[in-house]
């Protein structure tokens, strides 16, 4: 089952994109055995100024047919990890193809587009800078795919 963060925004070379390309090449080492991955990145940056509806209208062109939608949401779902790994390998199980992670920018994520959405998932009511939800979503696919795996990296 592919992975894709489409997410607003570009994010340059630095710490940030390092944390990034390091959890998201173990989740893909990682995944690959339990049927998950590949992840990739799909970056959408709108430069008119049109705001999260023209974020929205670039973010949906990036989320592949009949891909489940997942958006970072911080009034979505708090999840436990092992209950977020459960929850990806039910996508997995159920023969979804592609699950897309959608990242907004710095106004969120449209109305209407959350409302498409398959889960809202909150990493809590704070709101995180969204290079740093990135990073956050990555290390949780990373752990995700090692407790599907039964490897020690977690440990409740
Ligand atoms: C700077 S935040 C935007 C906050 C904006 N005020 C809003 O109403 O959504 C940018 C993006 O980061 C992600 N994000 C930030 N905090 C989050 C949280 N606590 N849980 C899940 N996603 C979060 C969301 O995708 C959000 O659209």
């Amino acid at each position: 089952m592919r992975i894709h963060i489409c997410a607003v925004g570009r994010l340059r070379a630095g710490p940030e994109a390092e944390l990034i390309d390091d959890y998201l090449s173990r989740f893909d080492r990682t995944g690959r055995a339990l049927g998950l991955g590949p992840a990739a990145v799909s970056e959408v940056d709108d430069r008119k100024g049109g705001g999260m509806a023209a974020e929205a209208a670039l973010l949906r062109r990036a989320v592949p047919k009949g891909a489940v939608i997942c958006a970072l949401d911080e009034r979505g779902r708090t999840l436990t990890s092992p209950k977020f790994a459960e929850r990806l390998a039910g996508w997995r199980d159920a023969g979804r193809s592609d699950v897309a992670f959608v990242i907004g920018g710095a106004d969120g994520i449209a109305p209407d587009l959350r409302d498409e959405a398959d889960f809202l998932l909150s990493f809590g009511q704070m709101v995180w800078p969204h290079m740093l939800a990135r990073v956050m979503l990555t290390e949780q696919l990373y752990r995700a795919a090692t407790i599907l795996a039964g490897g020690p990296y977690h440990r409740a």
